[in-house]
């Protein structure tokens, strides 16, 4: 048998599935764990578990039946405390656990970036009651933004304009958090100009940036990404400056999507994720490397010479409009007919509204190009209910 190492992966998202292919590529041993069966990675991995990851006693059984060598996790709703503990016994996790628990929820990083670091963020507040949310909102003003302290995606999130919709964005982030807790982040709306994910790699070589990608958000989710995203040398400067920041301060190996607004005289920190990031997606066809094979790489130690942008591209999800049980996606022969295109399907096994199930990528001489092939790829693309 071929001796390796065993990654195991908590989330098997459609990031997690890149992750494990790209692993396999490197002959690695993988397991796919989320909460629900036949999750996209699973469908790729050597072995998988359908565990509830915010228990801490049944992510611990997992590792210690399989004992890993690495866990990486794929998404923040894992209970990260015992992965401290986890490591503290000897267990390694991707990039370390200190940055998975502080990247769980918005408070642990906001309160790094802006506190400690003193990276420029927009205004905030923390709510546990509905009448604590109030005196925060009136404090930061209107418009303002409401998130779950757990969630994302865009899941819970909602943009409150005046005092009328105070009680409506508190029953939406009360719905759509990924726990049933209270507590909500009040965020100052930033009239941004642009906004972009620098994916940053901790690799044993250094550190080292991929060119900025663009981005589209509605409803908090991304539905549109580019790459790259024009932006000034002092725009370029100081988006490094602060990306170089906390991931320093976060530490361990590994790609992070360091979340960024572009304003008119001002780079905002808004988050980071210690993992592949899906605006990211558009680097499966851009570099020489993708988020996904360069995350892979930093966290075996194997050094990164150097990231290349070979083109410039696109990507643009497909996102279920319904809720059901089976279902196919139509018109991938049509979207393919497009040039410089691909698409990938993550295979989920339910949609629901607004979840993501496939993405269309292309790539073209300039972004602006990527963009509109596509675009055209995916209005070729539909979730048909069967
Ligand atoms: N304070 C803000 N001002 C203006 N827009 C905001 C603000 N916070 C969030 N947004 C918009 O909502 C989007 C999603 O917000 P955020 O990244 O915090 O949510 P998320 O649920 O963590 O999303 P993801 O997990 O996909 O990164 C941002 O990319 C941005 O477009
Ligand atoms: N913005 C974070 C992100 O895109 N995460 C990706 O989405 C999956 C969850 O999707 P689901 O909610 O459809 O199961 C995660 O597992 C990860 O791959
Ligand atoms: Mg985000």
């Amino acid at each position: 048998m071929y001796q390796t190492k065993k990654v195991l992966l908590l989330g098997s998202g459609e990031l997690g599935k890149e992750v494990i292919i790209e692993a396999q590529r490197l002959g690695l041993e993988t397991i796919a764990v989320d909460r629900y069966e036949h999750a996209p990675a699973m469908q790729v991995a050597h072995r998988s578990y359908c565990v509830d990851m915010l228990n801490p006693d049944k992510v611990r059984e997992v590792v210690e039946k399989e004992q890993p060598d690495l866990i990486v996790p794929e998404i923040e709703a894992i209970a990260t405390s015992e992965l401290v503990k986890l490591e503290e016994e000897g267990f390694r996790v991707i990039p370390t656990a200190r940055a998975a628990k502080l990247t769980m929820d918005r408070e642990g990083i906001r309160r790094l970036a802006s506190e400690t670091l003193k990276l420029p963020t927009a205004q905030y507040k923390f709510a546990d009651t509905y009448e604590e949310f109030v005196l925060g909102a009136k404090e930061i003003g209107f418009p303002c933004v409401i998130k779950p302290i757990m969630s994302s995606s865009g899941k819970g999130q909602s943009v409150c304009r005046s005092e009328e919709e105070l009680e409506e964005c508190w029953n939406i982030a009360m719905e759509g958090g990924r726990v049933q807790n209270g507590r909500v982040i009040i965020e100052e709306f930033i009239r941004f100009e642009s906004e972009i994910t620098l994916l940053t790699v901790r690799a044993v070589n250094g550190t080292m940036f991929c060119a900025p990608i663009g981005h589209i958000q509605k409803d908090g989710d991304y539905i549109e990404s580019w790459q790259p995203h024009h932006m000034t040398e002092a725009q370029i400067e100081e988006a490094e400056k602060i990306a170089k920041a906390i991931t320093d301060e976060l530490g361990g190996y590994g790609i992070f999507g360091v979340e960024l607004f572009l304003a008119e005289d001002k780079v905002y920190f808004s988050e980071v994720s210690p993992r592949p990031h899906d605006t990211g997606l558009v680097t499966l066809v851009t570099q020489n490397l993708s988020e996904f094979a360069l995350h892979v790489r930093a966290i075996l130690g194997f050094p990164i010479p150097e990231i290349t942008q070979l083109s410039p591209g696109a990507s643009r999800p497909l996102k279920a409009k319904t809720e059901v049980n089976d279902y196919t996606i139509t018109g991938i022969e049509e979207a393919l007919a497009v040039p410089n295109t691909q698409v990938r399907v993550f295979g989920k096994p339910v949609t629901k509204v607004g979840r993501r199930i496939a993405v269309a990528l292309s790539t073209a001489e300039t972004a602006e190009q990527a963009r509109d092939y596509a675009g055209q790829a995916l209005e070729k693309l539909q979730m048909k209910e069967v």
